[in-house]
């Protein structure tokens, strides 16, 4: 009787520190990531069960600095599947943290579900002391099987908090405590509850105009970064490999050099959508025609999305439109 009412979780396991190995407790920071398949993660944490029926995939074994587009739409085709299956409640995927914010935002922007879909990682393997994926990972499980977390977006839980995969971003990669929002969490979870604060006021998931079901592939989309005595020849490389967009790390609020300026103004005329973000620490908040005239230029703002998180954005907005004012609308919406 008491199995009946236990929901059913799905971990999608794609790699990561999660899933990594080292030579010996010690190593807490070097090992290597990825070994570790979800059969031995799952029964490595037996109180699993206590939780939710869960079964796991093996969907891919990589480091996430590894992951690729095809990787990512991949991922979100089965997380698609899964979600529109009657028999799942929940789906967990557990990550490498390099660029879990980057998956944990696409499947924000792509998934149309309403049941929790958790992205987790860790910073320690399994193997090391203190270890911190056996925790991270009983909470997204908890998460995930939880009613309280449907409709609220593609999450995060990490060290205990539970944060918006839109807003989310590793901070810290040494610490356990590595993954920050500017924004605050949304909640916590503690011994399998969770306890909610706030919600996401982005669009995401069900409230999406985009459907992983409708997109075929992903287009092109750089990033170049700025600074002092920077010139153009990442932009320029950028746009002659074919990009469709170039997302400008920005010093401050977005603002780019008087020598990087004529490059981009041409690069937009040619038809390449510039969007310009911010690599301040903390968050950026790049805002429109502060720093550059962006009406006269044609060019659009990341607002508080980093330019990783730009990048996510971009492609999957150019899927739709490659129209600049829609563009931003985007950009302000999601
Ligand atoms: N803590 C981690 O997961 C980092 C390991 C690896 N670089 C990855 O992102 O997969």
């Amino acid at each position: 009787q008491e199995a009946a009412a236990k929901p059913n979780v799905v971990i999608l396991a794609t790699g990561g520190t999660i899933a990594g190995a080292g030579a010996s407790a010690a190593n807490s920071a070097t090992y290597t990531a990825a070994k570790v398949g979800i059969d031995q993660l799952i029964a490595g944490v037996p109180e699993l069960s206590q939780l939710a029926n869960v079964r796991g995939e093996q969907v891919m074994q990589i480091a996430s600095e590894s992951i690729t587009n095809d990787n990512l739409l991949q991922l979100g085709r089965r997380v698609a599947e899964l979600a529109d299956s009657k028999d799942v409640d929940g789906i967990v995927i557990t990550h490498g943290t390099d660029t879990l914010e980057e998956t944990a935002y696409f499947l924000n922007l792509v998934e149309k579900t309403d049941k929790p879909i958790i992205v987790v990682g860790s910073m320690r393997p399994g193997t090391a002391m203190s270890a911190d994926g056996m925790l991270n990972l009983y909470n997204a499980v908890a998460v995930a099987g939880s009613k309280e977390a449907r409709g609220k977006g593609v999450l995060v839980t990490m060290n205990d908090e539970i944060q918006s995969g839109r807003d989310v971003s590793k901070m810290m990669n040494i610490k356990t405590e590595a993954f920050k929002s500017p924004w605050g969490p949304l909640g916590m979870v503690v011994e399998g509850k969770s306890y909610w604060f706030r919600l996401p006021a982005k669009r995401h998931t069900m409230d999406s105009e985009f459907d992983i079901k409708n997109i075929k592939s992903l287009p092109n989309v750089g990033i170049a970064y700025s600074y002092g005595n920077v010139d153009d020849t990442a932009y320029k490389a950028l746009a002659q490999n074919g990009a469709k967009a170039i997302i400008h790390v920005g010093t401050g609020n977005g603002s780019v050099s008087s020598r990087v300026v004529p490059t981009l103004q041409e690069l937009r005329k040619d038809g390449v959508q510039i969007i310009r973000s911010s690599h301040v620490n903390n968050g950026g908040f790049v805002l429109r025609n502060a720093e550059q005239p962006d009406d006269k230029y044609d060019w659009v703002v990341a607002h508080d999305l980093n330019p990783q998180k730009a990048r996510i954005l971009a492609m999957v907005a150019l899927t739709k439109t490659q129209d600049s004012k829609e563009l931003q609308r985007m950009f302000w919406e999601y």
